[in-house]
């Protein structure tokens, strides 16, 4: 007895501890030290019961549907023998059935649940143990412990990434089972823990200290700082591997336990799943329950005509029914009301429910085997996943849809450009005339480039001449699309570059970079590397100023071999058409032209520009910016403020049109959903114009409508006053 109530209070101790938690500290190799916090461990649990509870807490979960209540509540009233006038058992046994039955089916979901769990639980990995390598189940991995995964295991906790099998300590993971993209994300460890290589004694000795957020859900944020030696290093989202991944394409990587079991993303994520009613089941409710009060009322007028009766004429019938001698009327007709409830049940229709469901359960059979839901390529049919929302399926009355990858292809291929004021990509025959591009023209020629990819296709021959006369406008376009971008280079085999992208505008952005002689060959967390017609040469990245969708624009700072300091940015015309210098004015109004003409064919647009940058003023700018990185206290703030001082009086470069193709079919199935009446809504960060045509594109916006209208409010509020 001692020992449970010990158990319990340390459990409700740290369980306090947890809920307030503000900030989470832990040490390598330090278990005493991170035990002290009571942190939560590696095992997860997703099972609902176990043996004791799984009686009275399923039985209550029964109950609380209408049906099922009620045949109890007539249970209970056949119970009492002066108001019963049928036998208990007529409910009784039907009751018992059916809680039986969804019981067993509630039972069997959870015997699953506690095999997988178990199964999740027992998986083994690598920790590192007293300076060796010990194989131990995921339930026992600790936060603070350091473990070494190998490829294709998946991730066991939320892992800071400490150093890896590949070159420069990148790490690649498939993210599927946690956000559904496909494409695997890159990771890349801190220079600094990255030495620590492969090396067990350099582990074992290692007491870095990891200061981060509390647990949260955010898949795509992670905040917090590694102090080693002495010094503090700011540590992202890049840097964090998450339970639930899958490690590919990397022999073998080192990590830190920063989350385990209930706190990693994964879980914080599997919030309870909330119990959905269908519009039919509501209107089902409301029915029951005026024909409830429709019984109530009617048992009443029948008690009180009973009472009228005891009072007026039953004295006269003593014979017949004889009754207990201290019964009074009032009594009498209490107990007659009850008797009538029961007696008037079958008034409320209680097998609606079960045939309703039946009819659902058949539904979503005729869903499953329906062939014109059938698609044969994939060998993919229709699949009802749920039995119990099927008919809100014919009652949808909007879409809301994202544009990139649902409507639109998701690959993305470099188009058109504007330099320096001039337009390259669009093709003329001999009059000057426009003309379509079709697979039959002659394709430009990238065989002089050997790191060129080979399966970029480009139609207008002036731009590589231009960049091969050595035009320096033209050259500082494509340096900047070789730099500035968050893209991960894999080069297994000399000059076999391969490009891991999070956005597919990146990736073609720099392979058109690389085709065009500026060749994006590899990244350190501190350098860059690129082959520039042939030549390499290594800049020294100084501070990457990364995208937002708020900030709607990037940039980075490097310094060149041979001193030139330079931040180069680029983004929505807009956002930098704000922060250029007086003098690109000029050439703004030129670029602009050819922008429309872009967002007219429905292509997506970039703005580039750069400004060079002064050393002394470089370093002080730079030992802000180190501070606000590491700063555990309004580090988006700080940060956004130290960009927006760099990112002015920046000087125009050109623009980028990319194509990011429809789908299939697109146009057809979104005027079908219109003839239906269901009204779309599509989520967009792109320019208004592209996404205007892409809404024509897409029969979305047709030309007999005539009253588009725009709202351009900024806020919830200003958006909601506009609508009004
Ligand atoms: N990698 C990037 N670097 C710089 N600017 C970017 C980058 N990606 C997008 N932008 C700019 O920021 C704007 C907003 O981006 P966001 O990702 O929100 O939308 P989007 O990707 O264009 O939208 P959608 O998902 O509908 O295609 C874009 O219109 C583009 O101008
Ligand atoms: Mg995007």
């Amino acid at each position: 007895m001692f020992c449970f109530t010990d158990a319990l209070f340390v459990h409700t101790a740290s369980l306090l501890l947890r809920l307030s938690e503000k900030e989470r500290l832990l040490r390598a190799n330090d278990r005493p030290f991170n035990l002290s916090f009571h942190y939560a461990r590696n095992a997860i649990k997703t099972s609902k019961y176990n043996v004791l509870t799984f009686l009275p807490l399923n039985l209550l979960v029964q109950f609380t549907r209408l049906a099922n209540a009620y045949f109890l509540l007539l249970l209970i009233l056949q119970l009492i023998p002066e108001i019963s006038s049928l036998p208990w058992f007529t409910t009784a046994v039907p009751l018992v059935i059916v809680l039986s039955i969804t019981g067993v089916k509630d039972a069997n979901d959870d015997i699953n649940r506690h095999r997988s769990d178990k199964q999740v639980n027992n998986r083994t990995t690598e920790v590192l143990v007293d300076g060796k390598l010990k194989e131990e189940r995921w339930k026992n991995v600790q936060v603070g412990d350091i473990v070494k995964l190998q490829n294709n295991h998946f991730i066991p906790a939320d892992i800071l990434l400490l150093s890896s099998s590949e070159p420069l300590n990148l790490v690649y993971v498939e993210t599927a089972d946690l956000d559904g993209e496909t494409n695997l994300k890159v990771k890349q460890a801190l220079t600094v823990t990255g030495e620590l290589g492969n090396n067990l004694e350099a582990y074992s000795s290692f007491t870095g200290e990891v200061r981060c957020e509390p647990p949260n859900n955010r898949l795509d944020k992670f905040k917090g700082t590694l102090t080693m030696s002495g010094q503090t290093h700011g540590l992202d989202n890049d840097k964090v591997l998450l339970r639930g991944c899958t490690l590919r394409n990397t022999d073998w990587c080192f990590g830190l336990v920063i989350f385990a079991g209930p706190d990693t993303k994964l879980m914080q994520n599997s919030g309870k799943s909330k119990f959905k009613r269908t519009r039919i089941d509501r209107m089902m409710n409301i029915l029951v329950l005026c024909i409830c009060g429709f019984l109530v009322t009617l048992c009443s007028v029948l008690s009180i005509c009973n009472y009228l009766w005891e009072t007026n004429e039953a004295s006269g019938f003593t014979v017949f029914l004889p009754r207990l001698p201290d019964t009074s009327a009032e009594l009498s007709s209490f107990f007659i009301f009850w008797s009538y409830v029961i007696v008037l049940n079958t008034v409320v229709p209680i097998s609606l429910y079960v045939s309703v469901e039946i009819i659902r359960l058949g539904n979503s059979f005729f869903i499953d085997w329906d062939r014109k839901m059938y698609y044969p390529k994939k060998d993919t049919p229709a699949q009802a996943r749920t039995t119990t929302l099927n008919e809100e399926l014919g009652q949808i009355k909007y879409i809301f849809s994202d544009k990139t990858g649902t409507l639109t292809q998701n690959i993305m291929t470099f188009n058109k450009c504007s330099i320096n004021g001039k337009a390259y990509g669009e093709l003329y025959d001999f009059s000057g005339h426009r003309v379509e591009r079709t697979d039959r023209m002659e394709r430009v020629d990238f065989s002089w480039n050997q790191l060129a990819d080979p399966k970029f296709i480009f139609h207008d021959h002036s731009l590589v001449e231009t960049v091969r006369e050595g035009n320096p406008e033209a050259q500082a376009f494509f340096r900047l699309l070789a730099l500035c971008h968050t893209v991960m280079p894999e080069e297994r085999k000399e000059g076999e570059l391969n490009y891991q992208a999070q956005s597919p505008d990146e990736s073609a952005l720099v392979t058109a970079a690389r085709n065009f002689g500026f060749v994006f060959r590899s990244r350190t967390p501190e350098t860059i590397t690129v082959m520039e017609m042939g030549r390499k040469v290594v800049y020294e990245l100084v501070a990457v100023l990364d995208f937002s969708n708020v900030r709607k624009r990037m940039s980075v700072i490097v310094r060149s071999p041979e001193g030139k300091i330079t931040l180069f940015c680029k983004g929505a015309d807009m956002v930098i058409y704000e922060r250029l210098h007086p003098s690109s004015d000029k050439l703004m109004e030129v670029t602009t032209k050819h922008l429309n003409e872009y967002a007219g064919d429905g292509l997506r647009t970039l703005v580039l520009a750069y400004k060079d940058l002064d050393g002394s003023y470089l370093e002080e700018w730079r030992k802000r910016h180190h501070d606000a990185s590491i700063a555990m206290e309004g580090r988006e703030e700080r940060l956004d403020e130290l960009y927006e001082e760099i990112e002015k009086e920046m000087t125009l470069l050109g623009a980028t049109a990319v194509e990011d193709k429809l789908q299939d079919g697109v146009p057809h199935t979104i005027e079908q959903l219109a003839e239906a009446d269901i009204k779309i809504w599509v989520l967009t960060g792109d320019k208004q114009e592209t996404a205007e045509n892409i809404g024509y594109a897409c029969n979305m916006l047709r030309e007999d409508m005539n009253d588009v209208f725009v709202v351009s409010a900024n806020t919830a509020e200003g958006v909601r006053k506009e609508l009004q």
